[in-house]
This record gives C-alpha cells, sequence and structure tokens, in this order.
C-alpha cells in the first residue's frame, strides 16, 4: 500500500502508526500497530478516536495483515473482531463492511486499495463538509463545539472543527467556545490543542458554562459531530450533545449537525435503536493513566457513564453532510435513507 499520512494516523514504509491521543497535547508519539489486538485496545482506550477515524484505522489494520500474508478467512475473523471494537460509531462497521465486501469480491489482494479509497475518501468528504458548513457562518461569529472533531478525528479537516477551519481560511474573524468535554477532556486536551494550530482564536470552557453563555447573547451558532445519525434525523454524539442542544433550543441559538454520509444508518431507524457505549466508572471517579492519577470520588461510588447520548432531530438546525445541508423538513421527508 502507498504511503498515508494524516494528522493522527500514517501508514509509512508498509507499518501503520497511531498518534496517541491520550498522550496529546503534551507529547506527541506515534505508536506502531500491528495486530487486530493492538488496534482494538487503542479503540477501546480512545487512544485512536473519532467516529470516522476509527473506521479508517481499522480498514488500514486489516489492509497491513492482508500485506502480512493473512488468509482470506483469517482476515474475515479479524474484520469481524474490529467491527465490534465501538458500538456506537456506525462508521467503523461501514468501513469494515465495505472491506469485507472487496475480500469477498477480490480476495486480500483487494483490501489495500479499498482501504486507500476509504482514506481518501474521507478527505474529501470532509472539504465537502466544511465548504457547506462554511456558507452558513457569518463574519464575527461566535461558535460553540463539543468534544473533539477535527483532524485528530478522520483523516481529512474533520467535520465541526472542518466548518471552523475553512470559516478561518476564507478570512472570516471568528471566535470558538471550547466545551471541556467530561469525562475524557477531548476538548480540553485535544480540540484546545487543535484551535492553536489551526490560529483559531478560542476560549475553553467547562461544559456547564455554555446556558450562561448563551443567555448572555455570546454564542451565535453551535456545531457538533456525530457518532450515528438515523434515519429520523436522531444522532448520538459524545454524552453532553444533548443538553447543550436543549439549552441552544431555549435560548434560540442554531445548532447543527456536522457528519458524513458514513455516519448516516438507514437501517436505525431513531435514536432510541442507536446502542450507546457504556464505560468504565473509573473517568468519572477521577482521572488515570497519561491524565495523571487521581481519584476524588470515595471509593466504589457508584457511576453512570455512558460514552454517548442521543439528540432528537425536533432540536437539530440542520444537518450538514458531504452533500449539503438539510433542513428538517428535508430530514421528515426520509432524506438520510436515500443517502
Ligand atoms: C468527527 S468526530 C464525530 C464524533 O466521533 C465526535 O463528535 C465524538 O463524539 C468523538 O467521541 P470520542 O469518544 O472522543 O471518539
Amino acid at each position: 500500500m502507498k504511503d498515508l499520512l494524516a494528522t493522527s494516523i500514517k501508514y509509512q514504509h508498509g507499518a501503520l502508526y497511531v498518534l496517541d491521543q491520550h498522550q496529546l497535547p503534551h507529547q506527541e508519539q506515534w505508536l506502531p500497530c500491528d495486530s487486530s489486538d493492538a488496534m482494538i485496545a487503542m479503540i477501546k482506550k480512545l487512544q485512536i478516536r473519532g467516529a470516522p477515524l476509527i473506521g479508517i484505522g481499522a480498514s488500514l489494520l486489516l489492509a497491513y495483515l492482508s500485506e502480512q500474508g493473512l488468509t482470506a478467512d483469517e482476515l474475515h475473523t479479524q474484520a469481524e473482531r474490529l467491527r465490534a471494537a465501538r458500538p456506537t460509531a456506525v462508521n467503523l462497521m461501514n468501513c469494515i463492511d465495505r472491506m469485507l465486501a472487496t475480500l469477498e469480491n477480490e480476495g486480500p489482494a483487494g483490501l489495500s486499495r479499498c482501504a486507500e479509497q476509504l482514506f481518501e475518501e474521507d478527505v474529501d468528504l470532509c472539504n465537502r463538509m466544511a465548504g457547506f458548513g462554511a456558507e452558513l457562518i457569518f463574519d464575527g461569529a461566535n461558535i460553540l463545539t463539543h468534544c473533539n472533531t477535527g483532524s485528530l478525528a478522520t483523516a481529512g479537516v474533520g467535520t465541526a472543527i472542518g466548518v471552523i477551519g475553512e470559516v478561518k481560511q476564507q478570512g472570516k474573524q471568528l471566535h470558538v467556545w471550547v466545551d471541556e468535554t467530561r469525562p475524557l477532556l477531548q476538548g480540553g486536551r485535544l480540540t484546545a490543542w487543535e484551535m492553536a494550530r489551526l490560529g483559531v482564536p478560542h476560549t475553553l470552557i467547562c461544559d456547564n458554562m455554555a446556558a450562561t453563555l448563551m443567555a448572555q447573547g455570546k454564542v451565535d451558532v453551535v456545531l457538533v459531530g456525530s457518532d450515528r445519525i438515523a434515519a429520523n434525523g436522531d444522532f448520538a454524539n459524545k454524552v453532553g450533545t444533548y443538553s447543550l442542544a436543549v439549552i441552544a433550543h431555549h435560548h434560540k441559538v442554531p445548532f447543527y449537525v456536522v457528519a458524513p454520509y458514513t455516519t448516516v444508518d438507514p437501517e436505525c431507524p431513531d435514536g432510541k435503536a442507536i446502542p450507546i457505549e457504556q464505560r468504565s466508572p473509573a473517568e468519572v471517579q477521577g482521572v488515570s493513566g497519561s491524565f495523571g492519577e487521581v481519584n476524588w470520588a470515595p471509593d466504589n461510588t457508584p457511576v453512570y457513564n455512558p460514552a454517548f447520548d442521543v439528540t432528537p432531530a425536533a432540536l437539530v438546525t440542520g444537518w450538514i453532510l458531504d452533500t449539503g445541508v438539510y433542513s428538517q423538513e428535508q430530514i421528515a421527508a426520509g432524506v438520510l435513507k436515500t443517502l
């Protein structure tokens, strides 16, 4: 396979590397990834994350394994294991299904070309969303975003952050409120890092400050990404997105979800059918691993820690996809079933 380079994944001289997102923003360390076990562990630990990027990463790993000489049966088994590594992000299933179809039709020899196509397609999808989204943002806008949806979460410029980068490229003035995004701080660690790299003026806030900022008229628009959009427009994203949508609705602040067609699940009728990943209590009881070691809750405090929540379509102003911006009326008419 040819060399491929993104901000947080690269295929170089026949080997696959992942930028360890646990260590960002303080260290930029590339980890080799040469087995399904390694890729699955990295996905579960969120060392590689973002719905589009985990699909691309798992596909590149399968291509790598095909180049190591695994048989079609062995590749099939590994593909099924990778497919189950993260339940909410439908991009992972979509990518693996395309790799499996290629395996069936062309055998292992087709996998490298398929993975390359998935990578390059994701770059293109990001650019398209960025173009459509940036048209909606006026000069001088204050944008609020949640979690991390940029070049650390895709093979390209990102989804919501892709739009933000394009607004900046177009020379418009802007300022971004960065939700820190509890419990794993993807906003505080990763989006703040990306905003600085893009040269976008930004301010980090606790997740629970958004309502006050909206009441003060300091937020013009909310842009978020998604791990899965159901056929009726309900969508899952990092926990805290739903509360943002509720308060944006209350304050009449436009609220957009930005995602490629690979995030849309036409088989999923509505948000209730989206599986939500439950994560370790330790992420809420304190912090651990490369974030440090602090436990602030009393030992054995019961915890509820869903990684995602579901925002109903009724709270969404528009769906910024790679094919354009869709309204409530278009979504209600079933456009997502035909993408
Ligand atoms: C382009 S990223 C889309 C989503 O995956 C993103 O908004 C998000 O919630 C990421 O969550 P994470 O658990 O950090 O992978």
